[in-house]
């Protein structure tokens, strides 16, 4: 939780709640009124704010990878996983450790990518998810899909990917209209017609942990 707090009440953050006002009668974005770029661009400018986000959601995923290794069972004959978005590799590192059959890549931006530690088993690749994603047979995504509207969530290439995994967390609505770029929390029946709209035939949940839980989209 620590690295969370650090987070949140780091200046950067901190400073976006005073353009909550401006926002509300001339429209944009607190992140981008306080900082003239949006989240994920501005981390890779400020090398400090980039570490403090990048420890938040490692730890985060940390706690929640172990529940998701002890419940979910979806991970059984894949062969290549991608996590895209994937931030310092935490989640591809601990399920290419306990399913050593699994090729892993980690996507994310470069300046998110160049902090990653190398690890023979897992290759990690910087790029833009809305331009191209490495194949594989399964594409994971943790907090990824929150931080975006409908319309960018349907251009993500990974929608011509076999499988899609997605964790919800449904409380953080109001920390996203302040830092991301549209982004949103969904019900599961926003989800469903989500993966519809993007050709994804089956939508399966498992409950995991702390009001988290892995919703795969198949074809
Ligand atoms: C909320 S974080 C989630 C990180 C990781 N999945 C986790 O839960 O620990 C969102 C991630 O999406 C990445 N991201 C944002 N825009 C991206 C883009 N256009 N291409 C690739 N990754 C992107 C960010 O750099 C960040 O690591």
């Amino acid at each position: 939780m620590a690295p969370m707090l650090l987070m949140v009440q780091d200046k950067v953050l901190m400073d976006c709640w005073y353009h909550l006002k401006d926002v509300m009668v001339d429209g944009g974005l607190p992140f981008n009124k306080a900082h003239g770029t949006s989240l994920f661009e501005y981390q890779g400018k400020d090398a400090h704010f980039n570490s403090v986000f990048n420890k938040n959601m490692k730890d985060h995923t940390t706690i929640i990878i172990k529940k998701l290794l002890e419940f979910y069972r979806g991970f059984d004959g894949v062969n290549t996983i991608v996590d895209v978005g994937g931030g310092v590799s935490t989640m591809i590192h601990a399920i290419t450790s306990t399913y050593p059959c699994i090729r892993g890549i980690t996507f994310d931006l470069p300046h998110v990518i160049s902090e990653v530690l190398p690890s023979p088993h897992v290759q990690h690749i910087g790029g833009d998810m809305f331009k191209k994603v490495p194949p594989g047979d399964t594409i994971l995504m943790k907090w990824i899909l929150h931080d975006w509207n409908d319309e960018h969530c349907m251009i993500l290439p990974v929608t011509s990917e076999a499988k899609l995994a997605e964790q919800v967390v449904l409380n953080v609505d109001m920390i996203m209209l302040t830092h991301s770029h549209s982004g949103k929390e969904r019900y599961l029946n926003e989800f469903e017609q989500l993966a519809m709209g993007a050709g994804f035939k089956c939508v399966k949940t498992t409950y995991i942990y702390a009001g988290s839980w892995a919703i795969e989209f198949t074809k």
